[in-house]
Parts: C-alpha cells; sequence; structure tokens
C-alpha cells in the first residue's frame, strides 16, 4: 500500500526545493491529475501542486458521468463527442472499479415545443454515438422504446405528449475519486504531490517561466520550485494563473459557467435508471434526473459566473429553475426546498469561443473605444494606486463580449479543450471534460516530451495511457463484479459484514484490500464502525486526507448521497482524525466550523431559513 499522507506532503515539498524538476503541474483536478499520472509513469521528475484538496474543484462537482455528451451533437460539437465516447471505454478500462456501465434512458415528447431530439433524430444520434463508441453489436447497443414502455419503467414521469425514448450507454462516474486514484498512481510513480499549497508566482530567467513561487497554506511558508516545464492545468482559475504574470495583459481564455445539483430522497422521486431530457423551456437545456446510493439527484444549470470560483453557491435562481423542470417532468413529485437534502454548484472551464481574439468581434484584434478606454483608464487608476489588481481584473474580464460570445448561450459553448504554450513558455490546458482527461493527458505529454527533449535534450518514452491503470484499477476491467465478489470475501474474514465488505471493494478496487487489512490490525474508532474506521484510517495514510471535509465530501460519498447517516458520524470523524493528527481543541473546533460550513451550504440551509 502507498504512502500518501500528511508526511509525504512536507517530503514532497521539501524535494519540489531540492532539485529541479522536470515538469511542475499547477491545478490537482483531473486535468492536472492526468498528466502527473502520464508524466511520471514515463520517467519524467513531476511535480504538482494543488492550492485546496484534490478534485475540491470542478472535478467533484459534475453529473459524476463519464459521457460523451449527446446532447452536443445537436451543436455540431461532433468532435468532442467523438473524442468522449470513445474516452469511456478506456476510462472504464484503466480505471474499472470507478465508471460503471448505466444505460441512459432519454424520453422524447410531441407536445414541448422544439425539443433537442425528436423520435427520428434521437435514434440517429445513438446510433452516431455507438458508432463513435465502437458499441454496435454489443449488448450495450442503444435502442428504442415505446411510450407504454417507458411508463412500465418509469411510472411517474409526465404521460401527456411521450413518445417513447431512447436508451443508449452512457457511465455512471465518482469523479472526485477518479482524481485521487490517478494522484496515488503518479505519486506511486514518483511524483512529489501537494495539496493546500497556493501557486502565488512565477519565477523567470530572461523573461521565460522556469518555476513557481508558492505558499504552504498549511505553514504560511512560501518557497520557491523550479521546473523546466512549468503546465497550468488550474480549471476555471487558468486565467488567473495566467496573470500571475504582471508583465503582460492577458487576454482572458475562459468562460465559466456554473452549473447545480440538487439531491432528495429516492422515495420522493423514484428514477430506476439515469434519465436526460430537456427542460421544457426552450433554452437549449437538458437535465439528468440520476439514482445514487438512495438518493435521486438532479441537475444542471448552465449560468455565466462571475464570482469566487472556490465558492460557487446554489442560490434560490437555481433552485427554482431545477424544481420547475423535474416537478414538470415528474408532476407527482412535487418537490420542494425544504425536499432537498444536499446539492453542490460547480464551474464548467469552458473555453471563449473567440479566445484566439480579443473580445470585442472575433478576429479582427480591436477593441471597440469605450472597452479600449476603460482598459485605459484603470490602468492609469492602478498605476496611482486608485485601483486594486482585483479592479483591472474585473475590467478584463467584463471586456465586452465578442459579436459571437454573445449570440452563443452557455450551452452552446463548445466542451472542448485547448493546450498552449505562451511566449514565456507557460503550457495551459483548459476546458474539456472529465471523460476525456487522459486523452487531454496524452496530448499534453507529447508537448512535454517535445520541450524536453528539443530544449534540454532529455528524451522519454511515454506510456501507454490507454493501458495504465490508475491506483486500485489494477484488475481485468471485464471481471468487475468477479473482482469485487473475491475481495469481499477478504473484508468477511476480517470482521465486516458482506454489506460493508462488498461496499469498499466495489468503491476502492484493488485498495480494499489494504483497507481489509486496516480493519484486521486496528481496533474501531470510538463511535465508528470498523468498516468506517478502516476507510478512515486509510484516507489518512495513503489519500492524503487532511480534514473532515477531504473525507466526508470527497473521499467518501457522506454528504452528498449518504446524509441521512452523517450527522451520526460527523463528531466521530473529527474526535478521530483529531486524534491521529493530534489536533488541539482550538484546531479541532476550527475543523468542525470548516465542516458545519461546507454541510449547511450543502443542506441548503441559509435558503431554507429564508436568510439568504
Ligand atoms: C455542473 C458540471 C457538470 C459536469 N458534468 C460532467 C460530467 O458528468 N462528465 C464529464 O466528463 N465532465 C463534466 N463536467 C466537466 C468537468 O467537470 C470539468 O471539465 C473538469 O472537472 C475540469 O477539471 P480541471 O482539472 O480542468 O479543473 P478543476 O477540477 O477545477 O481543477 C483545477 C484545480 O486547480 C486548483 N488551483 C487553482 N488555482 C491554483 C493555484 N494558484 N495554485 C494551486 N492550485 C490551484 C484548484 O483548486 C482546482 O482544484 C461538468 C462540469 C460542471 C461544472
Ligand atoms: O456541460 P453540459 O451542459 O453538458 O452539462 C454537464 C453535464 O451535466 C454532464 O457533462
Amino acid at each position: 500500500m502507498i504512502n500518501f499522507s500528511k508526511e509525504t506532503r512536507q517530503k514532497s515539498i521539501e524535494q519540489m526545493q531540492a532539485e529541479t524538476l522536470d515538469l511542475l503541474i499547477i491545478g490537482g483536478g483531473i486535468t492536472g491529475a492526468g498528466v502527473a499520472i502520464q508524466a511520471a509513469a514515463s520517467g519524467i521528475k513531476t511535480g504538482l501542486l494543488e492550492m485546496q484538496d484534490f478534485a475540491e474543484g470542478t472535478s467533484s462537482r459534475s453529473t459524476k458521468l463519464v459521457h460523451g455528451g449527446i446532447r452536443y451533437l445537436k451543436t455540431f460539437d461532433v468532435e468532442v463527442v467523438s473524442d468522449t465516447v470513445k474516452e469511456r471505454a478506456i476510462v472504464q478500462q484503466i480505471a474499472p472499479h470507478i465508471p460503471k456501465p448505466e444505460p441512459m434512458l432519454l424520453p422524447i415528447y410531441d407536445d414541448e415545443g422544439p425539443t433537442t431530439f425528436d423520435m427520428f433524430s434521437v435514434k440517429i444520434a445513438m446510433d452516431l454515438y455507438d458508432q463513435l463508441a465502437g458499441v454496435k453489436g454489443t449488448p450495450y447497443e442503444n435502442y428504442t422504446l415505446t411510450a407504454k414502455e417507458v411508463l412500465e419503467r418509469e411510472p411517474y414521469i409526465k404521460k401527456e405528449g411521450l413518445q417513447g425514448a431512447g436508451v443508449y450507454l452512457d457511465f455512471r462516474n465518482n469523479d472526485a475519486r477518479l482524481v485521487i486514484e490517478n494522484i496515488k498512481k503518479a505519486a506511486e510513480d514518483g511524483a512529489y504531490i501537494a495539496s493546500k499549497v497556493k501557486v502565488v508566482g512565477f519565477l523567470y530567467e530572461n523573461g521565460k517561466i522556469v518555476g513557481v513561487k508558492a505558499r504552504d497554506l498549511l505553514t504560511g511558508q512560501t518557497f520557491e520550485v523550479h521546473a523546466k516545464v512549468v503546465m497550468n492545468t488550474s480549471g476555471p482559475w487558468v486565467d488567473k494563473i495566467r496573470n500571475l504574470n504582471f508583465t503582460r495583459a492577458v487576454r482572458p481564455h475562459m468562460r465559466p459557467t456554473k452549473g447545480v445539483h440538487l439531491v432528495v430522497d429516492a422515495k420522493k422521486l423514484p428514477v430506476p435508471q439515469p434519465t436526460y431530457f430537456d427542460t421544457q423551456k426552450h433554452d437549449g437545456r437538458m437535465v439528468f434526473a440520476i439514482p445514487r446510493e438512495n438518493k435521486t439527484y438532479f441537475g444542471t444549470t448552465d449560468t455565466d459566473y462571475q464570482g469566487d470560483y472556490a465558492n460557487p453557491k446554489v442560490t434560490q435562481e437555481d433552485v427554482d429553475y431545477l424544481l420547475e423542470v423535474i416537478n414538470k417532468r415528474y408532476p407527482d413529485a412535487n418537490l420542494t426546498l425544504n425536499d432537498i437534502e444536499s446539492s453542490w454548484a460547480g464551474l464548467r472551464p469552458l473555453l471563449l469561443g473567440n479566445s484566439g481574439s480579443d473580445y470585442n468581434g472575433g478576429d479582427n484584434g480591436s477593441l471597440s473605444d469605450s472597452s479600449f478606454d476603460k482598459v485605459l483608464n484603470i490602468i492609469s487608476a492602478y498605476k496611482q494606486n486608485q485601483a486594486s489588481r482585483v479592479d483591472v481584473e474585473e475590467v478584463l474580464n467584463h471586456l465586452e463580449n465578442s459579436r459571437g460570445e454573445k449570440e452563443l448561450s452557455p450551452s452552446q459553448i463548445s466542451r472542448g479543450s485547448a493546450l498552449e504554450r505562451e511566449e514565456d513558455n507557460l503550457v495551459t490546458l483548459a476546458g474539456g471534460k472529465i471523460t476525456d482527461y487522459r486523452k487531454m493527458a496524452e496530448g499534453a505529454l507529447e508537448l512535454i516530451k517535445n520541450i524536453l527533449a528539443d530544449e534540454f535534450n532529455q528524451t522519454y518514452e511515454a506510456i501507454n495511457s490507454k493501458e495504465y491503470a490508475v491506483s486500485g484499477g489494477e484488475f481485468d476491467p471485464s471481471k468487475v463484479k468477479e473482482t469485487v465478489e473475491k475481495n469481499a470475501i477478504v473484508g468477511v474474514a476480517v470482521g465486516l459484514s458482506e454489506t460493508e465488505a462488498t461496499y469498499i471493494a466495489d468503491f476502492y478496487g484493488m485498495n480494499a484490500l489494504p483497507i481489509f487489512e486496516m480493519a484486521k490490525e486496528m481496533t474501531a474508532y470510538p463511535n465508528l464502525s470498523l468498516a468506517e474506521s478502516a476507510m478512515l484510517r486509510y484516507a489518512m495514510v495513503a489519500e492524503m486526507t487532511l480534514t473532515p471535509s477531504d473525507y466526508l465530501m470527497r473521499r467518501t460519498n457522506h454528504i452528498l448521497f449518504q446524509r441521512d447517516s452523517l450527522d451520526a458520524i460527523k463528531h466521530p470523524v473529527v474526535e478521530a482524525m483529531a486524534t491521529y493528527y493530534g489536533w488541539s481543541e482550538d484546531d479541532k473546533a476550527e475543523q468542525l466550523v470548516a465542516l458545519n460550513k461546507l454541510i449547511n451550504a450543502s443542506d441548503l440551509k441559509d435558503l431554507k431559513a429564508g436568510t439568504n
């Protein structure tokens, strides 16, 4: 079992200061994790710094699907679909304990005005989708259902106007787990990795970036990391990182949009299989309703976002939008704000459609006079200390959108990715989806290898990332059920119930075995089951889990999908971590405040109290 802990975090910080790395990655979401695993496995001396917990940005706030994005066919984003629909199976191969095949049901109506699909076009789309994915002729090939067959499966779905449905393959995913298993494997292969370290500036030699300045957010210590290649994989924060270079005005690349999901008990919204449907608001949006654990979650919204990237909030408007959509689609549900048990909001790192040119008209490179004056005024105010850096950023970020951008609604923006090396040598990999993270990283690795070969005379052989398993994924991807059953036997043998042992074997893949080993050796923490205690111990020893929020929100499903049992385990988890890490009473109180803030936000406590 790997040791990937608070101790190794400290050692990695020390090592990153002592050596010049080949590659330093800024950002530990799925994009950074995907580059780290491939670089480290290829022998490249790699470091990764994440300012929050791994996946605490967008990569734990997705719809939790590994999917091809069938609706993107409607906006002719065929290239994205072609990549993502093929990548689904590859991600399942390299992380067989994480994405699980779960066919999507797409109901078709004829009484809702212009819809994304009708019975004819949904079949065309599904056939193309299957063709691109190579699932034609397999048990997962798409098919259509009559209205009657749909209602037999989903008796609570709207009946009026129902024509039938398409059913096609997509995969359920655990986004945060996919990130941490890539990160752990990269660490196992020698990468120096630390969470809660923020990159605050760049180091330069002859105008070229040769490293970063970083701050350890646990100690406040600032230090330098030298690297031959610095890679920006900070998702929605990409432009903020690019802006750390004060010597140049940076043309924004990103147009982050917020997406919200709400969770209710499955008894209040029984949805037997993932279901994907139009909002009936003619806004080009489609919404998912997905069963997970004993809950049903649904989403998402898609709205342009300005604000705190680290804490996008679920607003009353988001709740009203999604409740209206879900209550129309499931007329007997009558869900209200008080039925919502948990929720999350995330920012899509969407690329500005015309980011290759300025904001004001696509490819002509000229700003409007008013925009140009705004920039001049704010810059001169900044130089006279009459405006802050954030004021400058606000003006730049609010620069008039290009005509093309104005016409594109958030849902029409491509979900594609971009890889770019700028004149100061900063390499940025942004946009994309979780589903095509491996392919995105493969492209980035090619560029990294070329830079190291051409400019540093260092050659590396890339591993075949299509066959390189993430941590916990080292087993036959065609034998998931058999592997879970086999490993669960070990769990029962050490005293766990069959349900507990099977849940752990299913959730952690081959990493269930070290967890069962821990269960065998340890005594349960006070007021925690032996199973929960072993998972928590493993999280701290092997998953760099530093806070109760890290554990309850990202390493497990407690806050989002197991809300019923959360209150009973919250304090015992804090106590167990306090003992393990030697926290003072003050430390413990601070951790509890942060955890309660996170839970209250997920519970929509303020909205429910009408105080938001
Ligand atoms: C609502 C919603 C639903 C989605 N659903 C799906 C889906 O079902 N399937 C799918 O494939 N995709 C989905 N996506 C898209 C997918 O979630 C994103 O494309 C992906 O998570 C982006 O990952 P990333 O690593 O680029 O960014 P992030 O996950 O945001 O990672 C960037 C990291 O950089 C860190 N960082 C920022 N600044 C600094 C700094 N100065 N120093 C150090 N670290 C820093 C941040 O803390 C963050 O953790 C969805 C997105 C949204 C918002
Ligand atoms: O970016 P969208 O509009 O596909 O929304 C995200 C989905 O909910 C899942 O990828």
